[in-house]
């Protein structure tokens, strides 16, 4: 019989329990293994009364930061701390971490929430959101990418901003994303990157593109706009397109477009730094006989004219570079000669107008050197402060009108040559030439119809600029697609800028940008053409260059000898025909008899006609570097002027000598009239007045001194001396070596050719008699 013990008892209540516990463990491996077989278990409002805490969640967050920026702008308490830049920094640095604490926050919740695997889309969503830029802390993250410097004690913000940084680069959406995606500010890659611009430059091989963001302005911030551009290491530009704060169902869908150019500046760069990172360059290669072009766009009032002109303070690119011009060329003139030529010119409602020189609109034509606008006024600028003042002159005739965009809105496209000439000594001690052109244009501002005026006048303009702008787009668009036919002739400005565009010239391109959310449109626009611009190739040109004169060698001495030599004998030649057109004058006006005032006049009138001649051609030769003979070029000008002084001196004696000269002739002549006056006298008492008639005829020819012939080449005005002794005539020596006072008596009035030929203070060479007799003088 079995027997009943209280162990056994105990025993079987363990047995019991161990079976009920064996079967609860089979039943929750039955469970599991239910739930392995993905067969979920969960109630089906659980998901989504996760999202839904997860949106509230990331709409406080975003609430949160949009109201840190509303309150940063006008409490000056705030701003005064935050224009620092490492409390700026701090702050930045505590948002991040709030935000990164939130995130966690965010993260750890959905992870509890979750009882299956939350979605991957949902999770990026939310990263996305999270590490999206937020304008508060784009001058932080600005700072800390501008080098290690400015992040000294503060290494883990340095860490967390290079973090956010590469994030956010991961994150931009546009379809331009780097290749390679910059780790924070990596100096020796910035050079490299500097190297191959430089490089580029000075082949002027691809347009080099720059982009400047202005500040916001005071009337964007009342409005409470917000900041829609980031530069990060000075090269990058973020764009970031804000939705509606309130629709924030919709907040997953922020945009954001990444660019990258040769250089990015923030709204903080000065006009100098501007100057020196896009145009110095430029302007170096113009001084040695290269062509450049700086050219400004952007949408109207992105600080289009504030970059190329600037202020009296602030001067921009324009001034600048014109100031390194002549800086430059008066340091490396090897002869003090340079000359800088301006042009400035508008393209107006498509017209052409001369700035300097107010007036009918030009027409453009095309010639060896390209497109020019003919009659265009070229000024020779000897300062810079002439230059500033004659580009005051040149905007004050500028069309600009208040917009709605701008107060003082460029109506339309200008453009500013400058040519500089000037020698310098190479390193074989070589004179060479060298001719550069520097453009530097400001673009009309492109716009949208309602940004600006709705007046007639206005969008007839606005009209106007676009379809130049258009056209600009269009050509960029050809020439970086390779196309055969590039379409310049669709609008004057594109004629204007062939050189620029796809000429041999190294080009500059300075995209203006505004930070304004407001501006989203026009920004995105004015980068997607700069972007494009990059790829644009321009010909490879040769330095306009002319090497002018070798070393001395004997070789060269002799050709310059016999250089002078022909000069020299071009010049008597010019002499004697001179000469004897004077002589042709005296027979005509002897002829006539009795000099009458218009007569003098006419013979007057060669040396009055040829000395501005004369004058004119030195002036334009001079500018043409031909007025020095190729030895007064080598001696440089002050010894050049030296030599001619001393010519003209020479001259000037030879010329009193041949008077002196003259006047004893005539005195000789006047004695032997005299003497054949008394024998034919007594000739005639004999034979009477009938035989004369018909056989002692007096012709000129018999009346003429029989002077031993010496050789020389003699004035050949004694061939004209009146056979009638009546009176003694004034001949042509007598009337120019007597002094003005008595011409003007001949008719009491003075005429512009009596000015000129008056008191022979600038005498010319080329009309004195007897010139041709001169020994050559030996050049020293
Ligand atoms: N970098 C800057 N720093 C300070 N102020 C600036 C800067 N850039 C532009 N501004 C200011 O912004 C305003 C508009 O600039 P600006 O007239 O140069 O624009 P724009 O692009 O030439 O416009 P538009 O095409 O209509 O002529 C001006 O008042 C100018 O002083």
């Amino acid at each position: 019989m079995p027997v009943s013990t209280r162990s056994q008892v105990t025993n079987q209540e363990q047995n019991d329990a161990n079976q009920v516990q064996r079967t609860r463990t089979r039943h929750r491996s039955d469970q599991e293994e239910i739930s392995h077989m993905n067969v979920p278990i969960r109630n089906p409002h659980h998901g989504l009364k996760e999202k839904m805490k997860a949106l509230t969640l990331l709409y406080e967050q975003q609430k949160r930061a949009s109201l840190a920026l509303r309150n940063q702008s006008p409490n000056p308490q705030e701003k005064r701390f935050s224009t620092h830049p490492s409390v700026e920094l701090l702050n930045s640095c505590r948002r991040d971490e709030k935000e990164a604490k939130d995130s966690n926050l965010l993260q750890n919740v959905m992870k509890e929430n979750s009882m299956s695997k939350m979605p991957t889309k949902t999770n990026s969503t939310v990263t996305r959101t999270f590490v999206l830029p937020q304008p508060p802390m784009d001058d932080a993250k600005e700072n800390l990418a501008m080098g290690p410097d400015r992040i000294i004690g503060f290494p883990s913000c340095a860490r967390k901003a290079n973090v956010t940084t590469t994030v956010a680069r991961k994150l931009s959406m546009g379809t331009s994303l780097p290749q390679t995606e910059p780790k924070g500010v990596n100096v020796q890659e910035s050079e490299k990157m500097e190297a191959v611009s430089e490089k580029v430059i000075m082949g002027g091989s691809r347009i080099l593109v720059f982009v400047r963001l202005r500040p916001m302005s005071k009337k964007e911030k009342e409005a409470g706009s917000r900041r829609c551009v980031r530069i990060v290491n000075k090269r990058d530009v973020y764009l970031t397109e804000f939705a509606n704060e309130n629709d924030y169902l919709r907040l997953k869908r922020l945009r954001g477009r990444h660019f990258t150019f040769d250089a990015s500046f923030p709204d903080s760069t000065s006009q100098q730094e501007v100057y020196s990172t896009t145009t110095a360059e430029l302007v170096e290669a113009v001084l040695q006989g290269r062509n450049g072009s700086v050219f400004c766009y952007g949408a109207t009032g992105a600080g289009k004219t504030y970059t190329m002109l600037g202020t009296m303070e602030n001067p921009g690119v324009m001034v600048l570079a014109i100031k390194d011009l002549f800086t430059k060329v008066r340091q490396r003139s090897c002869d003090g000669n340079h000359v800088v030529q301006l042009s400035y010119l508008e393209v107006y409602n498509e017209t052409v107008r001369d700035l300097l020189a107010p007036g009918r609109p030009l027409v453009l034509r095309e010639d060896k050197q390209g497109i020019v606008a003919a009659g265009l006024t070229q000024y020779r600028a000897y300062s810079t402060d002439e230059v500033m003042a004659l580009l005051q002159q040149g905007n004050q005739n500028r069309t600009t009108e208040p917009t709605r965009a701008n107060e003082t809105s460029s109506r339309s496209h200008a453009i500013l040559q400058v040519v500089v000439e000037y020698r310098v000594k190479d390193a074989s001690k070589n004179v060479v030439n060298k001719v550069g052109k520097l453009s530097l244009i400001d673009l009309a501002g492109s716009e949208r119809a309602l940004a600006t005026d709705q007046r007639t006048l206005r969008s007839l303009e606005g009209a106007n600029i676009n379809r130049s702008l258009l056209a600009l787009s269009s050509c960029i668009n050809a020439l970086v697609e390779g196309k055969k036919h590039i379409p310049y002739r669709n609008s004057k400005l594109t004629q204007l800028l062939k050189d620029s565009l796809g000429g041999a010239c190294n080009t500059v391109m300075i995209a203006n940008i505004s930070p304004c959310n407001l501006s989203f449109g026009e920004t995105q626009n004015t980068l997607h053409w700069a972007d494009r611009a990059k790829e644009i190739r321009t010909k490879e040109g040769e330095a306009n260059e002319e090497i002018l004169q070798v070393p001395d060698s004997g070789a060269d001495q002799a050709k310059l000898l016999l250089e002078l030599q022909k000069e020299n004998r071009e010049l008597r030649v010019q002499m004697a025909r001179q000469q004897q057109r004077l002589l042709t004058l005296e027979a005509q006006s002897l002829a006539a008899n009795s000099p009458t005032p218009s007569s003098v006049s006419s013979l007057l009138t060669p040396p009055s006609t040829a000395k501005p001649n004369e004058r004119r051609k030195t002036r334009s030769s001079f500018l043409n570097g031909t007025c020095f003979t190729p030895e007064l070029k080598r001696k440089g000008a002050p010894e050049a002027v030296r030599e001619l002084q001393l010519l003209v001196k020479t001259l000037e004696a030879e010329m009193e000598r041949m008077k002196k000269d003259h006047a004893l002739q005539l005195k000789q002549k006047d004695d032997l009239i005299r003497e054949l006056k008394r024998k034919s006298k007594k000739s005639l008492e004999g034979i009477g007045t009938e035989g004369v008639k018909r056989g002692g005829v007096l012709t000129r020819a018999s009346l003429r001194p029989k002077e031993p012939n010496t050789g020389e080449l003699k004035s050949p005005s004694h061939r004209f001396c009146s056979p009638v002794p009546t009176a003694k005539k004034r001949s042509f020596w007598d009337i120019t070596t007597s002094t003005s006072p008595s011409v003007a008596s001949l008719n009491g009035r003075k005429t512009r050719s009596h000015v000129i030929s008056e008191p022979a203070a600038a005498p010319s060479m080329l009309l004195q008699p007897g010139f041709a007799r001169q020994k050559p003088e030996p050049f020293k």
